[in-house]
Order: C-alpha cells, then sequence, then structure tokens
C-alpha cells in the first residue's frame, strides 16, 4: 500500500521561465523511511508542501498528489485541505522556535493541537522529554534546540498523522542532537507504521537513516534508489558529484566541488539541465529529452549516458517510463 503517491507533478508560478517542479514522482510508504536530496533551490520543500496542498502562490499544477489512494491532495479545498494538514498529514521545519510561540508555554502548543493534558503527557513522553508534566509549564526559552524539536514533534503527533514531513528537521541542531532526533523519528516510524519523508541536503545523512532515496536537481528527481545502492554504486552524474563533495567522517579524502551553479528559475533548458556542470556529457545530452532510465537493482536514473550504459549491459531496449499525467489544479 502506497502512503503518498506523487505522479509526474508539475508546478509553474508565474514569471518563472521554468516549473519550480518537472514531473516530479515519487512515493513513500507506511512505516518506510524516504529521503529527499539535492541543493538549495531543487525543489525539495515544493516537493514536500504539495503532500499538504500547499503550492505557491499562483501556482498552477498538472499531475497528481494522491494521499492514501483515495485523497486526490490537489483537488482539496476548503474544510477538506484544512481537515488534510491537520490530520493525516504533519510537517516538522529546520527551527523550532518559530513553530513555537515564546510568550506560551509548552502545555498551551499541545492543548491547541487537541491535546489535554493527559494526552500532552503522553505525547512529550513518546518524544523522549524526562518530567513532562513540568515541560508543560516552561516556556520555549527555557528547553534547548534538540527538547524544542522534541516539543515540535509532539505537537505533530498529536493527530496522529500517517506521513510526517521532515523539512531540514534536524538542519539547525548539533551532531549529537541531530543523531537524537533521528534515532526518534525512526523509532516513532516503526513504532506508530509511520511514513517519513526527510528532506535534507546532506545525502551521507539520507543514506545513513533512510530506506530510499531521491535526489532532485533543478526540479527534477534525477534519481531514485534504495539508500544503500545509491550510497554505494551512485549512478548519476549529479549524485556522484554531491557524494564527492561532502566530507565522510574518519577519511582525509579530498573534497571535489560540482563546477557551476544550480541553475535558477530564470534559466530555461534544451537538453539535460546538468549538462553545463557534467563531467561525463556528450553532445547528445546537449538536446537530449530528459526520462527516467531502469537501473538493475530497480532504482532509476535520468541520465542518457547512465541510461545508455545501463541498457547495454543488461540487454535491454532502454523502455521509457510512461507519464501518467491525470490532474489539473491552481491554487492562490
Ligand atoms: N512561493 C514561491 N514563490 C516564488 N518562488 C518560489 C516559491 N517557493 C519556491 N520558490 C522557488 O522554487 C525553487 C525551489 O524551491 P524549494 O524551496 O522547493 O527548493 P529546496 O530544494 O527546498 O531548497 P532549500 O534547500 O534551499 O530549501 C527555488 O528557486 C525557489 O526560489
Amino acid at each position: 500500500m502506497t502512503l503518498l503517491d506523487i505522479k509526474d507533478l508539475t508546478v509553474r508560478i508565474p514569471g518563472a521561465a521554468r516549473p519550480v517542479l518537472d514531473s516530479v514522482s515519487l512515493h513513500v510508504a507506511p512505516g518506510e523511511v524516504v529521503g529527499l536530496v539535492g541543493e538549495s533551490g531543487s525543489g525539495k520543500s515544493t516537493t514536500a508542501k504539495a503532500a499538504i496542498g500547499l503550492l505557491p502562490s499562483g501556482a498552477t499544477a498538472t499531475g497528481s498528489v494522491r494521499f492514501s489512494s483515495d485523497t486526490d491532495v490537489l483537488a482539496l479545498t476548503g474544510e477538506r485541505l484544512r481537515a488534510h494538514r491537520a490530520g493525516p498529514v504533519a510537517m516538522v521545519h529546520q527551527d523550532p522556535r518559530a513553530a513555537l510561540n515564546p510568550v506560551r508555554r509548552i502545555g498551551d502548543f499541545l492543548q491547541e493541537r487537541g491535546a489535554d493534558r493527559a494526552r500532552a503527557v503522553e505525547l512529550l513522553e513518546a518524544v523522549g522529554l524526562s518530567s513532562p508534566a513540568r515541560r508543560l509549564r516552561q516556556r520555549p526559552h527555557e528547553l534547548s534546540g534538540g527538547m524544542l524539536q522534541r516539543v515540535v514533534i509532539a505537537g505533530a503527533l498529536a493527530a496522529e498523522p500517517r506521513l510526517l514531513l521532515a523539512d531540514e528537521a534536524t538542519s539547525a541542531l548539533d551532531v549529537t542532537t541531530q543523531a537524537e532526533i533521528l534515532a526518534l523519528l525512526r523509532t516513532l516510524r516503526a513504532d506508530r507504521d509511520l511514513g517519513l519523508l526527510l528532506i535534507t541536503h546532506d545525502l551521507h545523512l539520507a543514506a545513513a537513516y533512510c530506506d530510499r532515496v531521491y535526489v532532485m536537481y533543478a526540479g527534477r528527481v534525477v534519481e531514485s534508489r534504495s539508500a544503500k545502492a545509491l550510497f554505494t554504486t551512485p549512478a548519476h552524474p549529479y549524485t556522484r558529484g554531491l557524494l564527492a563533495c561532502s566530507p565522510t567522517l574518519g577519511t582525509t579524502q579530498t573534497l571535489h566541488p560540482i563546477p557551476g551553479r544550480p541553475p535558477s528559475l530564470s534559466d530555461t533548458f534544451t537538453g539535460c539541465p546538468f549538462v553545463s556542470r557534467c563531467g561525463e556529457s556528450e553532445e547528445s545530452c546537449e538536446t537530449w529529452t530528459p526520462q527516467r532510465s531502469p537501473l538493475e537493482d530497480g532504482g532509476t536514473a535520468e541520465c542518457a549516458v547512465v541510461g545508455r550504459r545501463s541498457a547495454r549491459r543488461n540487454g535491454w531496449a532502454q523502455p521509457p517510463v510512461p507519464s501518467t499525467a491525470t490532474t489539473k489544479a491552481s491554487h492562490s
């Protein structure tokens, strides 16, 4: 069963020369931790927000976002949209202090999310906070960043969500606290069969904590693999570039930054969006129409060179992945 199923989602905003999201397909099953990685501006947050029906102002969308197979998220409006955001899907952001009113008590924050006192204590216990009854009387400035993120996660759990979207939820924390919060999220997914979409810049973190990972570039998913395969045999030159420029603990390897910069929304492409930064491109990449190619392990990569190599090795005809654009929606 699939919890979140995004198919060929293309999102355009007024004034942009290219789509913010371009044919994004992604799914999350109950109890699964799925990573979404990529440089700043690649479209990770926009993808996650689409799962709660929150598109940029004035945006138009094609494709489909389905939750639990029966909810067409892009078609939700009014009360049904509010109920979706406050119920089965919850989102946790980077800065817990931005989510909490500094002058109100932790207990008020949880009460606003429908938890009575007993339930609030239960939720704080579930996220591993000691002395929960005392915490309810405290204000945000009395707690550390890690403790506050636990409070925010407790608030997100109040409505018993089935999918948790964690948007850089640990990026502002020190490494020890980051590891504790990630361990907590993994425990919650196991205990509650929660689906977890983990958005991060950090490919190593995604490889360590996720079951599967999607790599985004310029609004497109350029590689989709199991975390283990992505880390051991990265296929797309962009994924390899990301790994080559992120430091690993315990090694002294030289870091190789990817040349150039990620494209902005005013940049348009005729071929592969990564071609100008790619060290492995061929002439045909400049006119190639991006499409996902299957890999041996069941993953996909959106690269002409990788696709050809993989097809040659396996004797495949390299069939194109079918497009499934179905829904049109407009948000303001
Ligand atoms: N409401 C909006 N109005 C205009 N542009 C937007 C809006 N939301 C996102 N964008 C643009 O869409 C692109 C993708 O943004 P998004 O936040 O999804 O990327 P991201 O990968 O999550 O980046 P980061 O890691 O920095 O959060 C960026 O170029 C961003 O500036």
